[in-house]
This record gives C-alpha cells, sequence and structure tokens, in this order.
C-alpha cells in the first residue's frame, strides 16, 4: 500500500497537467481524490482506480486522460462535499469538547479557511472552521450548506486531519437549531439574549421586589432556600447573594435560563451525537458580573443542562474589529473571577467579537491557562481587504467610498461607536500606503460593519457591483490572502499564549 507521500509523488506526475493542491491528495472508494486551480474555479479531481468505486457518484463531466483512466472534473457543489465528507471523515466537522484552547474562525467570504489551516497547523490549537451567525448568512446571502462545504473543501485542500468544528453561531430559535442540527453542525451556540430583562437594572428595589414576588411562590422559595445566606467559595473568593440582588438576578435571567433549558432538553440532549453547546449572554446591554455569571451556570446545572461553553457580556466593550474598550484593571479582575467559575463548574469560557482584541489577550490565556474558546470573523474579511488595497487600488476606493454611504443602515446590525470624523482621508492618500487604511480604527469599523452590503451591492443590470471582481481577485491572489491571515491571527495566539510559555 503506497504511503501518503509515494501517491503524492505518482499524482503529481501522473496528473501534471492540473494545477494541483498537493496537501489534497487522497485515496478513498477506489478512487484517488485531489483538488485543483483550474481557469476561475477550484474543481475535485476523481480518477477511477477499481471497479465498483464511488467514481459514478459524483456529480461532473468525465474527461478524457492520456492515463487511459476515467476521470472526472468535479464542482465544489454541496453533492459532491457530502460524498467527500462520508469518504473522507476528517473532512467534517467533529465536536471539540470543553478543554484546551480553540478558535473560532469566521469566513464571511467561504475562502478563508485554507489561510486559517496553515496557521493552525503549526500549532495545537484546534479550529471551528465553520462558523457563521444566521445574522452573517442574511448579509452574505448565504447558507449553512456553503459554510460547511466551504469548511470541507478547505480541509481537504490542506490535507488537516485533526478535526475542526461547524458552530451554528448565535441561533435564536429551536428551528434554526434544528437546521444547523440536521446539516451536521457540531456546536450550537445559542443566543439567549432576547429573554434577558435589561429593564431589571433600572428599576428601583421595590419595583423589583414587587414584581419579583408576581413570581410563583414554589420558585422563588427554591431560590431562596439555595441562595441566600451562603458563601460560594470560588477560587478563593467567596459568592454570597443578598435578597436584593437575588430578586435582580432573577428577574434578569430567569426567563432566558428556562429558554436554555427548553433548548437543551429538547434539542441538544436528543441530537444523538456529541454537540459542543455554547451559552451566549454577551450580546446584551446587561454586562455580566461575576456573580451572574455564577447565578446563570449554577441555574443551569441545577436544571440538567449540560453546556461545554459560556459567552458573559464583560465590563468594557468588544466592537467589532477594533481592540478593547474600557478600563483594563477592572476587566483583569472580572475575568479572574469569570475565569474561576468557568472552571469550577467545568466549562470553557468564549470570547465573542475576539477579533483584535490584543491588549486583553495576556489576560485571558493567563487566567484560563489557555482553556478557552476565542471567536473572530469580521478581522478575516478585514485581511482580504487589506488584499484588496495592495493589488487593487482603484476597487479599494470604490468600496471605501460606497462602506462610508452605507455605514448608517449597517448600524443597524451591529453596536460600534465609530467617529466618522475621525475617518482617514482615503483620496488624499497615495496607492502604496492604501492597506494603512485597515490599520485605522474608524475605517476598520466602517468596513466591518459593511461586509454584507459590499458583497451584495448591485449594478442597475443586476450584475454585483463588487463580488464578482472581489472573488476574482481574492481567487487570482490567494496565497497572498492565506498569508495575510496566518499573520494576523497569528498575532492573535501570540498575545493569547504570551502568558502560557514556561
Ligand atoms: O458578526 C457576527 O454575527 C458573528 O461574527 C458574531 O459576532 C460572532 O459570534 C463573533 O463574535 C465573531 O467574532
Amino acid at each position: 500500500m503506497q504511503t501518503k507521500e509515494e501517491l503524492r509523488r505518482t499524482i503529481l506526475s501522473e496528473f501534471g497537467d492540473y494545477r494541483i493542491y498537493p496537501e489534497s491528495i487522497y485515496r478513498a472508494g477506489g478512487c484517488v481524490l485531489f483538488l485543483a486551480k483550474d481557469e476561475g474555479q477550484k474543481l475535485l479531481i476523481v480518477v477511477e482506480e477499481e471497479a465498483g468505486s464511488a467514481f459514478d457518484r459524483f456529480v461532473g463531466p468525465q474527461v478524457y486522460h492520456p492515463s487511459g483512466k476515467r476521470v472526472k472534473e468535479a464542482p465544489l457543489q454541496p453533492v459532491n462535499a457530502a460524498i467527500v465528507r462520508e469518504l473522507l471523515p476528517f473532512t467534517a466537522p467533529v465536536a471539540l469538547g470543553a478543554t484546551g484552547m480553540s478558535l473560532g474562525l469566521g469566513d464571511r467570504l467561504g475562502i478563508a479557511s485554507p489561510g486559517h489551516l496553515r496557521l493552525i497547523k503549526k500549532t495545537g490549537v484546534r479550529p471551528v472552521l465553520a462558523q457563521q451567525s444566521v445574522r452573517e448568512l442574511t448579509l452574505t446571502n448565504r447558507t449553512y450548506t456553503d459554510v460547511l462545504d466551504a469548511a470541507t473543501w478547505a480541509v481537504l485542500q490542506e490535507g488537516y486531519e485533526s478535526g475542526f468544528g461547524a458552530d451554528g453561531d448565535h441561533l435564536k430559535t429551536a428551528e434554526e437549531i434544528r437546521g444547523a442540527l440536521d446539516l451536521g453542525f457540531t456546536m450550537i451556540t445559542l443566543d439567549a439574549s432576547a429573554h434577558i430583562d435589561n429593564t431589571v437594572g433600572q428599576k428601583s428595589a421595590k419595583q423589583v421586589a414587587d414584581l419579583y414576588h408576581t413570581l410563583p411562590a414554589d420558585y422563588t422559595a427554591d431560590m431562596e432556600e439555595y441562595y441566600l445566606g451562603k458563601a460560594f467559595i470560588i477560587g478563593g473568593m467567596a459568592i454570597t447573594f443578598d435578597t436584593e440582588t437575588l430578586q435582580r438576578l432573577v428577574l434578569t435571567y430567569g426567563k432566558a435560563l428556562a429558554f436554555m433549558g427548553y433548548i437543551y432538553h429538547t434539542l441538544i440532549a436528543n441530537a444523538g451525537r456529541a454537540v459542543d453547546f455554547e451559552i451566549s449572554i454577551d450580546e446584551t446591554a446587561t454586562p455580566t458580573t461575576p456573580a451572574a455569571h455564577y447565578f446563570v451556570a449554577s441555574e443551569l446545572g441545577r436544571m440538567g443542562v449540560k453546556f461545554t461553553s459560556l459567552a458573559p457580556r464583560f465590563c468594557g466593550e468588544f466592537q467589532k474589529g477594533i481592540d478593547y474598550i474600557g478600563d483594563l484593571h477592572q476587566f483583569a479582575e472580572e475575568f479572574k473571577s469569570h475565569a474561576a467559575i468557568a472552571d469550577h463548574f467545568g466549562y470553557r469560557l468564549s470570547i465573542h467579537s475576539g477579533s483584535d482584541k490584543f491588549s486583553v489577550f495576556p489576560v485571558i490565556g493567563r487566567y484560563t491557562r489557555g482553556r478557552v474558546h476565542v471567536k473572530t470573523a469580521g478581522t478575516n474579511w478585514l485581511e482580504a481587504l487589506r488584499v484588496v488595497a495592495r493589488i487593487n487600488p482603484a476597487l479599494f476606493r470604490e468600496i471605501y467610498a460606497f462602506a462610508r454611504e452605507v455605514f448608517d443602515e449597517a448600524k443597524k446590525y451591529y453596536h460600534v461607536t465609530t467617529d466618522l470624523t475621525r475617518l482617514p482621508d482615503v483620496a488624499a492618500m497615495a496607492d502604496d500606503v492604501l492597506p494603512t487604511v485597515l490599520d485605522h480604527n474608524d475605517a476598520r469599523q466602517v468596513l466591518h460593519i459593511t461586509y454584507g452590503l459590499v458583497l451584495t451591492a448591485a449594478n442597475a443590470d443586476g450584475s454585483y457591483r463588487f463580488k464578482d471582481d472581489l472573488y476574482e481577485l481574492w481567487f487570482d491572489h490567494e496565497d497572498e490572502y492565506y498569508a495575510a491571515l496566518e499573520n494576523h491571527i497569528g498575532r492573535h495566539l501570540a498575545k493569547l499564549t504570551e502568558n502560557l510559555k514556561d
């Protein structure tokens, strides 16, 4: 039986007429499979090796090849991706569990994951490659099938066999969750923010008490019995709940907790396979204090909800595409408590909007000891635009001007405090310094949150205003994009792990 290296040499020699991705060459299903770069598209090349193979299952034109073997040039369509996942199980997503460091590497374009994998292969970090929220899918007009298939093709292209996750991110309804699970997604991030009552913080103690006493007596009695008059010792700190604090927490998170329990017991626990269940309470106005975090985690445990990660709404601001905004000392103090609480209950913290939060990465790494999930997405889009600024300055200038025009529309989807008066005067900048626009915070946010509007913008004749030109540029310069991602996400990992070195 040939080794992978021997097979690679054979195929590169026998099929040298294709521009082959050398790491993608595999034998499976009685065929040899590999990815090749054709004019403007990538193809799955299927070479039949034995009768009764899977050859005829693949969809695509059979072509003549001098080798005399049956050869098919299969487009990267869902039907072919599904067969590849069946024949090469490492190209299907897996649940990653609650240990170690993992990165959410959201790819809104469907072309970034190979670049991410070229970095990941050099580290022990595990990737969640297929990570998109319904918000992102809506804004980019993509589907979860597109997201999962892009990850499968990337894993095949790069020959990455160590396992990746697929995260149905910020899902808010049972229908959304069922749909992601049915497609084989292995992580579900439940966004319970709609069920968190953010008005409680503005209510007086009396208003809170009056509202609390409208709740079922057996429910409130159970809460008081379990939490009042006790000190919960976590990581050297004592967490206590006085009557008013408990009443506020019950009113703030009670409905969200009930929703989490419903989703877990009806969908996650019944999935019939391992699913990484993440609780997300980060996209809400109410910061998650350590006491609130303990209360939510404790109540989930009492409800029998098993989850692998939780995303609190930290103090300060985790805005899109820029560094942390807030008091670093307060963040460090509170984060230490959050990490201790997660350790105590046995799950990992998940850091949402993790892109570019370089000032807090060392603290995050230190207090989690590297046992943490960090989500990125927008920064991968911004790195793609940095490549555009280098290769086609005129196109970048058009996109930047359009993004500025539609910024107010985009703000309906993302919370940012961008100061438009500080935007760089791109018109006055020479082409060779345009990539530095991506180092300017306000410009980053304008470009970051307008990704969907840029990608779907249409001309009067219905053709895409930017999308086709962008994907053609990224296709022709994919190695430059991969290198930019390796460098930029590599900077994220370097800061996250700087306190982990012996
Ligand atoms: O934009 C989105 O909807 C997602 O990228 C979402 O923000 C994600 O959970 C995240 O935190 C990526 O950094």
